[in-house]
């Protein structure tokens, strides 16, 4: 797997119900309003064979091993056959969460071994030359857990996460938090406890920031 720098590797975090699908079209519109190749994807999936994971991940019982096994073979595939050759296209990648959800969900949430998970990510995003794919930013959607309940009891039938119980994604939100504050420089951190109009803004103003997009 060759890395390059040519594209944009955008990624949207937070726990389910956060608000991150309500968002991310929008984003693409406004990208490709500047001309940029948009390619819209999502984790675990964005390829045949990892939305064949994705299926497993999300509704059959499994150990928490057998689950970051998955997720990352999903992702490994994902990088090499749809990532990878967009990014080195110039193609501005827009993904619906990403190796943050696995130390979130898996690490934090399920409470496995966040080593284990470190060596997954090198095996899994490194490159020829030795460096490591991670996004060029990441926006999470911070969001109470008690909120993001309210909003998914309306919103969709819960898969095998969605249906954890609340003190699971307080843990999952606190993995969020951890990861921001071990790279900052990539997280962009959203109030989303506020109405959908005034989270648009604030995801708009941090590409804004980046010189990514103009103010609207
Ligand atoms: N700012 C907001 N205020 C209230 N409800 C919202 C807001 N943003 C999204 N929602 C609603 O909350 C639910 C979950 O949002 P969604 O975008 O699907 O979250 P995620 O993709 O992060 O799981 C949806 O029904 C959506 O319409
Ligand atoms: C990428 C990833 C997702 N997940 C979980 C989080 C979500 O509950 C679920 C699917 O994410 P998501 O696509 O956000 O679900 P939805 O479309 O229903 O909002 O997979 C992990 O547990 N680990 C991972 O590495």
């Amino acid at each position: 797997m060759t890395l390059t720098s040519a594209g944009l590797f955008i990624t949207f975090e937070g726990i389910d119900g956060a608000g991150k699908s309500t968002h991310i079209e929008a984003l693409a519109r406004a990208f490709e309003a500047r001309g940029r190749r948009v390619v819209l994807t999502r984790e675990p999936g964005g390829t045949p064979l990892a939305e064949k994971l994705r299926a497993l991940v999300l509704n059959d019982p499994m150990d928490p091993l057998c689950e970051s096994l998955l997720v990352f073979a999903a992702r490994r595939d994902h990088l090499v056959q749809v990532i990878e050759p967009a990014l080195a296209e110039g193609a501005v990648v827009l993904c619906d969460r990403f190796t943050d959800a696995t130390f979130a969900y898996q690490g934090h949430g399920r409470g496995f071994d966040l080593a284990v998970l470190g060596q997954l990510e090198r095996w899994v995003q490194q490159g020829e030359g030795g460096g490591l794919r991670q996004p060029d930013l990441t926006v999470w959607f911070d969001l109470p857990a008690a909120v993001a309940a309210e909003r998914l009891v309306a919103a969709r039938v819960p898969d095998r996460f969605e249906s954890q119980p609340q003190a699971f994604f307080e843990r999952v939100a606190q993995g969020y938090a951890a990861r921001a504050v071990q790279h900052p420089g990539r997280f962009a951190r959203i109030d989303a406890d506020q109405p959908r109009e005034a989270v648009a803004l604030a995801v708009h103003q941090a590409f804004v920031q980046r010189g990514w997009l103009s103010p609207p």
